[in-house]
C-alpha cells in the first residue's frame, strides 16, 4: 500500500507549523509520520523549527507555493521522504499556497491523499480574508477546519467565527483549538469526501504577495528589534526569522502575523550564518523595502558590546 498524505494548509501565521510541531513531538499512534514543509520565503525556517521537535524524517521545499513555484519539486520531495519508510506523510503548505494546484498534481502522481486540513487564526480571519482569495479557498477546500488561537478572542466570538467559518464551508469537521492542539487519532481518521478543489492558476500573480529577506551578522539591542516590529507597516502580514540579542547568549525565534509579535528563546546552534535572519511576508513590500531594511540594521548593537556577547556566547557553546 503506498503512504497516504495528509495536507495541511491555512493562512500566513495561522499556526500550521505548531500544529504540525505538536504532533512531530507527540508523535502519531501505530503511524511513523515524514513531513514535508513548504515555505514562501527564499530561507526555510520551518524545517529547523520542526527539527527541534521530534525525529521524523523532514524535507523542506523553500521559495515559493508548493502549488506553483515549487511545485516541480514536490514530487521529489515524496520520493524523498519515502526513503524513510513514513506510514503517514504530512504536507505543510505555504501560508499563501491555494489546496486545489497542489490535489490536481498529488491525483496525477496517482498519490493517496487521506483528507486537508486547514489553519483558522481565530483572531485575524476577517483581516486574513482581507488579505488574499487564497484564504476562502483553503477553508472551502478543507475537510477539517481547525479554528486556532481561541485564547485570544471571548467565546462569544469565538462562536462568530465558527458561524462565519462555516458558512464559508459547511461540509468540514470544525475543531476549536489553542496551539494546534489536535488529537492525532482524530486528524489521521478523516477521508476526504466530495469532489476536490478546483485549482487557482497564477494565483500569486494575481495577488502580488512578496517576501522580503532581512540578515545581518551583529547582535541585536532587543528593544530597538521589538520596536521595530511592533511598528512594521500594516501591509506586512506575517515575519518569523531568528535573531539573536545582546542581552542573552541564546537565540530568539520571532513570530509577527497581523500586528501582533513574539519572541522565544531556543537551543543555540554553533556558527550560525548569518546570526540574524528575518522573513516579511506581504503584498508589494519592494516599496517598502528600503525603510524597513533601514530599521532593521539600526538594531544592531554597538562594535564593543558586539564583540562581548561573541566571547560570552563562543564561551557557553564550549562549555
Ligand atoms: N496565542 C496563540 N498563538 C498561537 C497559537 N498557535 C500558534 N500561535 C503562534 O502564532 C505564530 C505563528 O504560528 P505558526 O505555527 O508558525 O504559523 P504558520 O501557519 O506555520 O505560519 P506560516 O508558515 O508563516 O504561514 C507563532 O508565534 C505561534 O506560537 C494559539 O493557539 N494561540
Amino acid at each position: 500500500m503506498q503512504t497516504p498524505l495528509t495536507l495541511v494548509t491555512g493562512f500566513l501565521g495561522s499556526g500550521k507549523t505548531t500544529l504540525v510541531r505538536r504532533l512531530v513531538a507527540e508523535g502519531s499512534p501505530r503511524r511513523r509520520l515524514g513531513v514535508i514543509v513548504n515555505e514562501f520565503g527564499q530561507i526555510g525556517l520551518d524545517g529547523a523549527t520542526l527539527a527541534r521537535s521530534g525525529h521524523a524524517p523532514i524535507v523542506e521545499l523553500a521559495g515559493g507555493c508548493v502549488c506553483c513555484e515549487a511545485g516541480s519539486d514536490f514530487l521529489l520531495a515524496v520520493e524523498e521522504l519515502l526513503d524513510y519508510h513514513p506510514e503517514q506523510i504530512l504536507v505543510e503548505t505555504s501560508g499563501l499556497a491555494e489546496p486545489g494546484g497542489l490535489v490536481r498534481r498529488i491525483r496525477a502522481a496517482e498519490l493517496p491523499l487521506d483528507a486537508i486540513v486547514t489553519v483558522v487564526d481565530a483572531a485575524n480571519l476577517a483581516a486574513a480574508l482581507a488579505a488574499s482569495p487564497v484564504t476562502a479557498w483553503q477553508l472551502r477546500a478543507a475537510d477539517l477546519i481547525i479554528l486556532n488561537k481561541t485564547d485570544l478572542i471571548s467565546t462569544e466570538r469565538c462562536k462568530q467565527v465558527s458561524e462565519e467559518v462555516q458558512r464559508i464551508n459547511a461540509r468540514a469537521a470544525l475543531v476549536a483549538t489553542i496551539q494546534g492542539h489536535v488529537p492525532a487519532d482524530l486528524l489521521f481518521s478523516l477521508q476526504m469526501e466530495g469532489e476536490d478543489p478546483p485549482a487557482y492558476p497564477g494565483h500569486r500573480t494575481q495577488d502580488g504577495f512578496s517576501a522580503l529577506t532581512w540578515s545581518n551578522d551583529t547582535p541585536l539591542i532587543r528593544s530597538a528589534f521589538e520596536q521595530t516590529l511592533a511598528s512594521l507597516p500594516d501591509r506586512v502580514y506575517r515575519a518569523k526569522g531568528l535573531v539573536h540579542c545582546t542581552d542573552a547568549p541564546w537565540p530568539n525565534e520571532v513570530h509577527h502575523v497581523f500586528g501582533r509579535h513574539s519572541l522565544t528563546s531556543v537551543r543555540p546552534q554553533r556558527h550560525q550564518q548569518p546570526l540574524n535572519r528575518l522573513i516579511l511576508i506581504g503584498p508589494d513590500l519592494e516599496t517598502l523595502a528600503p525603510h524597513i531594511v533601514a530599521n532593521l540594521d539600526r538594531c544592531a548593537d554597538t562594535t564593543e558590546r558586539a564583540s562581548h556577547w561573541r566571547q560570552r556566547h563562543d564561551e557557553l557553546l564550549d562549555q
